[in-house]
């Protein structure tokens, strides 16, 4: 597999905060990637430098061997690097389909395109394949804010996929996400995505998930790499059962506590 991104001594210091130290990650065409780190500890200063909101302190970020740290958010997008956000980026007036056809006609067209009146057939139908390939097509004609979480979530990350990226960054795909949907979700999703061979890094807390959808997993802690490996050994390490997943035990729990205490138990 060739690689396609390469971080080479990647660095961001916020005054005395160090957030990313020493940061050297290669990911390959086609990978899926599991990123997992306690609050704080440095995974959305990552991907947020990938993918242009931050200008790195120091290092390098190459991108199909170019260096591309520092470049602005609009080239990178245009370069194959996407990302979706914690909360669905989506207009709440209009329709899953026109959400979509908006998307599209931006990624050909640019930022004026959408400007233009006419919606032709052919790109109603790729919104619509593109609809199908998440198996949310059913959901074409309703309204964004009538849907559920889960699929709110698919047609934001669909949405994110218009450009054809081929790294695409997931930040905490499945919050907000039911338990019980959170499995049929991540497969719906990462089916889509390896059919377009796109390579894949999800940030989650969920260990489950961790395991069950991503081969590899890269552990962060206080702002340095604890583990890169393939996932079952990096769970399985000592300073990560420690420092990540200890923290993540007492998250969850904490937040157990907090849901009982609004619910008034
Ligand atoms: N814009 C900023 N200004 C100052 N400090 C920041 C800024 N962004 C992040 N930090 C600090 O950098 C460190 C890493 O934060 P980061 O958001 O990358 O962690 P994270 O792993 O994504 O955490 P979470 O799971 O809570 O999102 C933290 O100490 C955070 O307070």
């Amino acid at each position: 597999m060739s690689v396609i991104l390469e971080t080479v001594g990647l660095e961001k210091s916020f005054d005395a905060v160090v957030a990313a130290h020493n940061i050297n990650i290669r990911i390959h065409a086609g990978e899926v990637v599991g990123v997992i780190g306690s609050n704080g500890a440095g995974k959305t200063t990552f991907v947020n430098m990938v993918t242009g909101y931050l200008t790195p302190t120091a290092g390098q970020i190459l991108f199909h061997r170019e260096d591309i740290a520092g470049m602005p958010t609009r080239e990178i997008t245009k370069m194959g690097i996407c990302r979706s956000f914690q909360i669905p980026q989506l207009f709440p007036e209009l329709t899953v389909l026109d959400n979509v056809l908006i998307a599209l006609t931006i990624a050909r067209r640019g930022k004026r395109g959408w400007l233009r009146p006419a919606i032709d057939a052919g790109l109603t139908q790729d919104a619509m394949d593109l609809l199908a390939r998440f198996h949310i097509e059913e959901h074409a004609h309703k309204l964004t804010t009538t849907l559920a979480q889960g699929v709110r979530k698919l047609v934001d990350i669909a949405m994110a996929t218009v450009a054809q990226p081929r790294l695409l960054f997931l930040d905490e795909p499945t919050s907000g996400v039911s338990a019980e949907e959170k499995m049929s979700f991540m497969a719906t999703l990462i089916d889509a995505l390896k059919a377009t061979d796109t390579s894949v890094l999800f940030i989650e807390h969920d260990m489950e998930l961790i395991e069950a959808f991503a081969p590899r997993c890269i552990a962060f802690y206080e702002g340095t790499i604890l583990a890169d490996a393939p996932t079952s050994q990096v769970l399985e390490n000592d300073k990560v059962r420690e420092f990540v997943i200890g923290a993540e035990f007492h998250r969850s729990a904490d937040d157990d506590a907090q849901n009982d205490m609004q619910k008034g138990a």
